[in-house]
């Protein structure tokens, strides 16, 4: 396994195996995840970057029948010990879906909603919260007039960057991103793509993508996996231009998946 050159090791996934509803999809799993930089997950469909993303947050366990077995570390202690706060570690571990999906709340309200969680309550503190959260998602000259209206009268990308900042406001240290630009056109695309390269200076980022090139584009890192397992780990233009296993050579190439 290979590699991580010049950066500290913000998470890390250590014989991680998980089942669900009694069928295995991810099977003892190894991988460093770099901090402030972005990590790629590719791979066929049905592979377990979904569930490996999950597993991150501890979201696998929402779903029924969920057996996770081995550890993921954060900042080296283990996330699934027992005792700990899930709700602060998905605080720290945040996560962004496929499809857009703000409260049906106004702008505002949906940045402001995770603030008042955690008791921000003062009226022009929440109000610059709140555009600085826009602002870093790069959306705050797209709504800075509209901070009232419905999240859903937002276009899907704008949506998106609107999830992305109710994520950020509350100051994650890592962002799970599970296909973020999948469902939106090429111009929210690129938006998404530029404000990934914004946050890793801040957060600590991984990325489940379909697309090769955007992977190519987005990340610094990159893991390829296959039948639950992480085939090949390397540095993004390594793996791009040279991988060491012949798997993952034809899966960049379209020979399989
Ligand atoms: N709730 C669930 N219960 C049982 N099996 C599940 C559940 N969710 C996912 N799986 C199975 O786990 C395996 C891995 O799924 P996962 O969604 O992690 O893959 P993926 O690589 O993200 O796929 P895709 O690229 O299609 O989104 C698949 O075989 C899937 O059918």
């Amino acid at each position: 396994m290979a590699v991580i050159r010049n950066a500290t090791v913000k998470m890390s996934a250590q014989n991680l195996s998980v089942r669900l509803a009694g069928k295995a999809v991810l099977d003892n799993i190894s991988l460093d995840i770099p901090a402030n930089k972005v990590t790629a997950l590719i791979g066929p469909s049905g592979c377990g970057k979904s569930s490996l993303l999950r597993s991150f947050n501890r979201m696998n366990e929402l779903l029924e029948e969920a057996v996770t077995q081995g550890q993921v570390l954060l900042d080296g202690q283990d996330i699934y010990r027992p005792g700990v706060d899930l709700a602060e570690l998905r605080r720290r571990v945040g996560i962004v879906f496929q499809k857009p999906n703000p409260f049906p709340l106004s702008v505002y309200e949906n940045v402001a909603f995770g603030l008042r969680l955690q008791g921000v309550n003062r009226a022009r503190q929440l109000d610059e919260m709140v555009a600085e959260a826009l602002e870093k998602a790069a959306l705050w000259q797209e709504v800075k007039n509209r901070l009232h209206d419905n999240a859903l009268t937002l276009s899907g990308g704008q949506q998106q960057r609107l999830v992305i900042a109710r994520a950020i406001a509350i100051e994650p240290e890592v962002l799970l991103l599970d296909e973020p630009a999948s469902a939106l056109d090429p111009i929210s695309t690129l938006k998404i793509e530029e404000l990934i390269y914004e946050l890793k200076q801040h957060y600590t980022i991984v990325i489940v993508t379909h697309n090769m090139q955007q992977a190519a584009r987005v990340s610094d890192y990159t893991a390829f996996m296959n039948l639950g397992q992480v085939v090949e780990f390397d540095a993004t233009n390594k793996i791009f231009t040279d991988p060491n296993e012949p798997q993952t050579e034809d899966y960049i190439t379209g020979r399989f998946g």
